[in-house]
């Protein structure tokens, strides 16, 4: 009896040892297999770019639309953010920007470090379009830069990141912003004239929300080193957009690949536009939301804006010029801004 439960015993301890080396076995093959596979992805997106077409495509972001769709996997997250200031030129600098061949960007404002920031990075990074070795990805959200904890997401997400800031004749930023606000609204309702809406007896803190860049700028020299910031001016991007992309292609180390050929100024709108007949529009086209035919802006940009007498003028003259100061002696250059040159 005894003898008969020892055979029983070892039986079950035989059948347990069997199971256990396939569990082994199972696991080994499974692993590699999985391996396999990952070695087999990567290599396949490596090949989808390996003939001199290919990458010529990817270079210049004029992928054949079956090959985006497996290059997607390989967008990467930005290593540079245009992160203000809204109305001061944006959308052309990132779109201008977006004519080298090393730089791709994302068609919308992504929002992610102040709006969207609870969806995670790998939401950010599927925004993201697709991009080669060595190309850098560019995001332009210009809310970024009026929220201190945005900045310190984004000093976190990277701290050696390189922001591009821009900002504008700040009396003419006010201008744009109500233009962005009322143009275009039903002649019953009630818009407020400019001077009603820069406001009366509160006047000062109303404008100043608007026009004092040097408190944002010292927000983020609170965090990032000097020579990770660029910091550009409307002006000069709408009279010489190729002098200003020589000044952004060194500093983000890149080779000149952007040329004059590249714009052409458009009289009735008023502002450089992209040549359509260059061989890197319809790049221009899949990242830039434009009208594009004439390869200008949209409507929304280049509004007419609304009159200023000059008693208004003299007053936010002497409300924001302290704050003009304050922001070229904090970021060691003047911008010439012609309501002020005036007065
Ligand atoms: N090349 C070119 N084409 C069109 N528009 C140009 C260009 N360069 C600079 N600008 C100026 O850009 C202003 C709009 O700025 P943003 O793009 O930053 O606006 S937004 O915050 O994204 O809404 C817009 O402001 P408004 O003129 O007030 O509409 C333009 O003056």
């Amino acid at each position: 009896m005894v003898r008969y439960e020892v055979t029983i015993f070892h039986r079950i301890l035989d059948i347990l040892l069997l199971v256990c080396a396939w569990s082994i076995v199972l696991g080994i093959f499974l692993t590699a297999s999985q391996h396999f596979n990952i070695q087999n992805n990567s290599t396949q997106v490596r090949v989808l770019l390996r003939s001199p077409q290919d990458k010529a495509d990817n270079r210049s972001g004029v992928n054949k639309v079956s090959q985006d769709a497996r290059i997607v996997r390989n967008s990467k997250l930005p290593n540079c953010l245009i992160i203000g200031f809204s109305k001061c030129g944006t959308l052309a600098l990132r779109g201008f920007l977006s004519l080298h061949t090393d730089i791709v960007s994302p068609q919308r404002e992504i929002r992610y470090f102040n709006v969207f920031y609870k969806r995670g990075l790998q939401w950010y990074r599927n925004q993201m379009p697709p991009s080669s070795e060595g190309q850098i990805t560019l995001e332009k959200t210009p809310s970024y830069i009026m929220s201190a904890e945005a900045l310190k997401r984004i000093y976190q997400f990277n701290s050696s990141i390189r922001l591009i800031i821009i900002v504008r004749d700040p009396i003419t930023r006010l201008q744009s912003l109500h233009a962005h606000m009322f143009q275009g609204m039903p002649k019953s309702s009630k818009v407020p004239s400019f001077r009603e809406w820069c406001g009366g007896r509160a006047r000062t803190a109303r404008v100043v929300r608007v026009a004092d860049y040097a408190h944002p700028v010292g927000n983020v020299f609170k965090l990032f080193p000097r020579h990770q910031v660029l910091v550009l001016s409307e002006e000069s991007l709408e009279q010489n957009p190729l002098r200003v992309m020589r000044e952004a292609e060194r500093f983000l180390g890149l080779k000149s690949s952007i040329s004059k050929t590249d714009f052409v100024y458009n009289e009735p709108k008023g502002f450089y536009c992209f040549n359509t007949s260059s061989r890197k529009y319809p790049k221009i086209v899949k990242s830039v939301v434009l009208n594009e035919k004439t390869g200008c802006l949209g409507s929304g940009k280049g509004r007419k804006h609304p009159d200023i007498d000059n008693s208004l003028l003299k007053e936010l003259v002497d409300i924001i010029r302290p704050y003009n100061e304050r922001l070229f002696s904090m970021i060691g250059k003047r911008f010439k801004w012609k309501n002020f040159e005036a007065m």
